[in-house]
């Protein structure tokens, strides 16, 4: 092949080169290319093979595997934003190519947003006319439980939630990090890591100008757990996404950009059908902190000190390239800022800034994070936060409490946002409402509403 070069602006067509999972090894090969550039080979390792695929059951897991080729495709395709899409290999239907375009196009909102990109019309995935998979069948999966755990808070409160309940789980997260494995072990429950890693042009592509920003990690994670669950003959992939994750940042002349959009519900419900659709009847996708608020999570999270050692909800702790912080906290990203007011109402002072090595809310180098939070001056940063009403109640709280009201940031805000507020809206009872908007499997959402709300 004549030396290719990577030029963002002369490439005409991102590729879907093939997907392959051997069974004896548990290995996934996804390979993409752009025209005729070299092949970009992303693997995906799931842990327990060798695997015996027979019958429906090998049907499903191809189907899996081609959704996770087709969803993984974002980190690369992103890179050049083509106008053509091709997939060399297989066929996809309507609702294949209609789902991928939701995913894409609002996945990549942030991405686009950044790079002063349009994308609203512009990703077509090509359908192949009269390849109607028809309804997959029900695999008779064992009943039990991929939970996901990202070494935050959030994944946290699901395993202890399902352990009340006596649900079967495994602690499952994908990557290398080191801080996610001890959370992992700390649950003291079975666990599974996944191993991924990109094929590693795209961080050469990105040196040589490729489009860069953020993707829908949590679906394409998602997509790699439904896959394994098939791997694994288990019916469930458990998710901890929150009710606030279908918010994003309101901003002036674009209107909403969220940068979790793949946690939000409308990725959720159209993620999960499909899988049921054209994957598995019995395989359940479900979030089980739906029906919460971040509020109303952290007041979960806050009923045991089991993990307080452990845990960050820092994404500074998860770069696969660069540097991670020294401490677990960074104390000045917006995630940091944001779990330290999250918690602060619902645990004690000394606890928290135990966690944190700091106190957070009496620095006043963090009011522009803080404000951003509070969408005053500024808009809700791009990052995995609470809404804004959620962070003016947590703030309206604690400038009513002796031990936080002379803090810096807490009495700032009482001084000068607060009197600009209508107190209604600043009250946190109405924000730790339960939620009906979910896809719990019916009878595990009785149990776990009565286990929600003691
Ligand atoms: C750790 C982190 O926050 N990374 C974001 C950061 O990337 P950065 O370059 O600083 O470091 P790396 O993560 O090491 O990425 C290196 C490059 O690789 C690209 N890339 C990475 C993973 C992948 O699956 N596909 C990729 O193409 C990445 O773009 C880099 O060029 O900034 C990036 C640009 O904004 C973000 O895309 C990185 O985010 C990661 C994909 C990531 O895993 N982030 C999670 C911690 C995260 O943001 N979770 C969200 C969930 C919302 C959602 O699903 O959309 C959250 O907490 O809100
Ligand atoms: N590396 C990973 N492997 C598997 N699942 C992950 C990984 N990182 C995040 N997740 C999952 O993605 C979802 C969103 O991640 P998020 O960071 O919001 O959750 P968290 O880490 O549990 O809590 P926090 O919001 O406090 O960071 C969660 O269900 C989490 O378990």
């Amino acid at each position: 092949m004549s030396e290719w070069k990577f030029n963002r602006d002369a490439i005409r067509a991102f590729r879907f080169v093939r997907c392959g999972l051997d069974a004896q090894t548990g290995v996934a090969q996804l390979v993409y290319a752009f025209d005729d550039g070299p092949e970009l080979v992303e693997t995906v390792t799931i842990p327990g093979a060798p695997f015996v695929l027979e019958g429906a059951r090998a049907v499903a897991v191809e189907r899996a595997l081609r959704l996770l080729h087709l969803i993984t495709g974002v980190s690369y395709y992103k890179a050049a934003v083509p106008e053509e899409i091709r997939i060399d290999s297989y066929a996809i239907d309507a609702d294949t190519a209609a789902l991928l375009e939701l995913i894409y196009v609002n996945g990549l909102g942030e991405f686009a947003y950044r790079n002063g990109l349009n994308l609203h019309g512009k990703i077509r995935f090509p359908v192949a006319a009269g390849d109607a998979e028809g309804m997959a069948p029900a695999l008779g999966l064992r009943e039990h439980a991929l939970v996901a755990i990202g070494g935050g808070k959030d994944s946290l409160v699901s395993i202890e939630a399902l352990r009340a309940l006596d649900i079967g789980q495994t602690v499952t997260w994908i990557g290398g990090s080191q801080l996610i494995r001890a959370c992992a072990e700390r649950t003291g429950l079975p666990t599974l890591n996944i191993g991924r890693a990109l094929a590693s042009q795209l961080f050469d592509y990105n040196r040589e100008g490729a489009w860069n920003g953020h993707i829908p990690v949590t679906v394409l994670n998602s997509a790699i757990m439904a896959l394994a669950a098939l791997l694994h003959g288990v019916d469930q992939v458990v998710f901890s996404n929150e009710r606030s994750a279908s918010y994003g940042s309101l901003i002036e002349g674009t209107g909403e950009v969220n940068h979790q959009w793949s946690k939000g519900w409308t990725c959720e419900k159209a993620f999960g059908e499909y899988l049921q659709r054209h994957v598995a009847a019995d395989l359940h996708y479900y979030s089980l902190l739906r029906p919460l608020s971040e509020l109303a999570v952290a007041r979960q999270f806050a009923r045991t000190d089991h993990y307080d050692a452990h845990f960050s909800s820092c994404n500074r702790n998860f770069h696969i390239l660069g540097e991670r912080p020294a401490n677990r906290w960074c104390g000045v990203c917006p995630k940091c800022h944001f779990v330290f007011l999250a918690l602060a109402p619902f645990m004690s002072k000394p606890r928290l800034v135990r966690i944190f090595g700091r106190n957070l809310l009496d620095d006043p180098a963090q009011t522009d994070g803080y404000d951003a939070l509070l969408e005053y001056q500024n808009h809700k940063p791009f990052e995995c936060v609470g809404e804004g009403r959620e962070s003016r109640a947590a703030m309206a709280a604690l400038s009513e409490r002796p031990e936080w009201r002379e803090d810096a940031l807490v009495e700032r805000f009482a001084s000068e946002i607060r009197p600009q507020l209508s107190e209604e809206e600043l009250r946190i009872e109405p924000l730790l409402v339960i939620d009906d908007e979910q896809r719990i499997p019916p009878k595990l959402w009785e149990r776990l509403r009565a286990h929600l709300a003691t």
